[in-house]
């Protein structure tokens, strides 16, 4: 029996509107980290800052007001937001999710409700909206980062103690509301909303003014997307509230891991961020320890599509607002890929298939298709597909050449091989499976 809530989840499953499902087919995305913290690089006076580039404010090794007058160095002259778009486009991301204010408090957009903004910057030009617009114009939606905790409020409480405390921090809920509705009346083509910065004791006692807010929000923009990072119900559980149903349209908790099976997503839609070092968000200098590779990511990507998720990989652009040269070939890198294969990623879900060792399976949303996305060649050539009874193959072929139909050894009941020819090359590559019918998912829907 459920716990009575007031505030906990207010729909139980998968939104089932269109531009839910939109976001649901978006399959890859990008994430921008881009503020003061892209200036020092993770570096101060020479030593470097073993932490996230973003978190340097937090370092004891830069006094906070010193880090906080970086605003006056903040003039970003090759700042170019048509050509951030084009490399998000050519990378085949359907969707973007740009800061608008990490945890230092520092505005991109010419906030109204305080003066620690790009307006009160040597640039003075709205970062934003510049980039909404560029993002739309390649077809590229966009989703607005924001982080609750703000370390330039004077109201922000890690926690609520004294009378003061609950005062100032009333100053800072009716702040925040300000800038939330700002930012979607002056952005009204954002589709989505990704919050931050929401696991402190002060917030995750603010289960009645998050809900109000966030019915708020979606009144003023119907079809509004928000993720199950943004508010606490009544007992301060976050993420899934205190009878475990998810609060918000999608599960958030994906930060720099992948589910490994479907039971992981408890039926939810949900997105993975990724960075491309261990653990770097914005722009550091030094990119020390494992970078991910092309292969890794397209990896990843296929991982997360093939249980039911978008991969959302993050870039860091510099300063001085070019991206570097190693983003930059990265998203190339996965482009050229995505360009032959992306039939086997965009509108795919788990394809409701046993996983087998050469790969992931997708399933085209409400097709008889789906995909095979081949990363380890067994060394028979034989590839091993089980299907539910009932269920057969009607052709194979290789996604990059459809009119090669592949031989479909039936092994046994609803068991088969598909065997290729050798490649002359090791890139992952896709098989498509016509079926006799949908092979259906755990939830039994696409
Ligand atoms: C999406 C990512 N989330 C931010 C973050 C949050 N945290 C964090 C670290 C310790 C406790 C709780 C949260 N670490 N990184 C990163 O700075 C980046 O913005």
């Amino acid at each position: 029996d459920t716990i009575p809530l007031k505030h906990g989840a207010h729909r139980i499953d998968k939104r089932t509107d269109s531009v839910m499902a939109k976001w649901r087919g978006y399959g890859l995305g990008q994430f921008i980290h881009w503020g003061l913290y892209a200036i020092p690089g993770g570096e101060w006076n020479g030593k470097t800052y073993n932490g996230a580039a973003e978190w340097i404010r937090s370092w004891n090794g830069i006094p906070k007001s010193t880090y906080d007058s970086l605003i006056y160095k903040f003039n970003p002259t090759k700042f170019n937001p048509e050509s951030w778009a084009k490399t998000a486009k050519q990378m085949g991301a359907k969707y973007v999710t740009i800061t608008t204010k990490h945890h230092d408090g520092f505005c991109l957009w010419p906030s109204k409700y305080t003066k620690y903004t790009v307006a009160n910057s040597p640039y003075k030009k709205d970062i934003i909206g510049p980039l909404v617009n560029a993002y739309n114009k390649e077809g590229i939606d966009v989703i607005l980062y924001f982080s609750i905790m703000d370390w330039n409020q004077p109201g922000w409480r890690y926690e609520i103690k004294t009378k003061e405390d609950s005062i100032a921090f009333e100053g800072f809920k009716k702040f925040t509301r300000n800038q939330l509705l700002e930012l979607l009346n002056k952005y009204p083509t954002a589709k989505g909303l990704w919050f931050d910065g929401t696991w402190d004791k002060s917030w995750v006692k603010q289960a009645a003014f998050a809900d109000e807010l966030e019915k708020e929000m979606r009144a003023l923009r119907p079809g509004l997307i928000i993720g199950s990072r943004f508010r606490p119900d009544d007992f301060g559980k976050r993420h899934n509230d205190s009878n475990g149903r998810l609060m918000g349209d999608y599960e958030q908790g994906w930060e720099r891991k992948i589910p490994n099976k479907i039971e992981d997503v408890h039926g939810n839609d949900w997105d993975c961020v990724m960075t491309v070092p261990e653990n770097q968000w914005g722009y550091n200098k030094a990119w020390n320890g494992h970078i991910k590779t092309v292969n890794e990511l397209i990896e990843m990507t296929a991982k997360c599509v093939s249980l039911g998720g978008n991969f959302v990989l993050n870039f860091g652009p510099k300063g001085d607002g070019s991206i570097r040269k190693e983003e930059i070939d990265l998203a190339a890198g996965i482009g050229n890929w995505m360009r032959v294969n992306n039939e086997a990623i965009y509108n795919c879900q788990y394809a409701g298939l046993e996983k087998q060792d050469w790969g992931y399976f997708t399933g085209k949303t409400g097709s008889n298709k789906v995909y095979m996305i081949i990363f380890n060649v067994p060394v028979s050539g034989a590839f091993r597909v089980k299907l539910p009874a009932k269920t057969s193959i009607t052709t194979a072929s290789l996604l990059e050449q459809p009119n090669t139909t592949l031989k479909v050894e039936e092994i046994s009941e609803n068991q088969y091989f598909i065997h290729t020819s050798a490649r002359a090359d090791n890139k992952p590559f896709v098989i498509v499976l016509d079926l006799n019918k949908k092979a259906g998912n755990a939830s039994g829907t696409y």
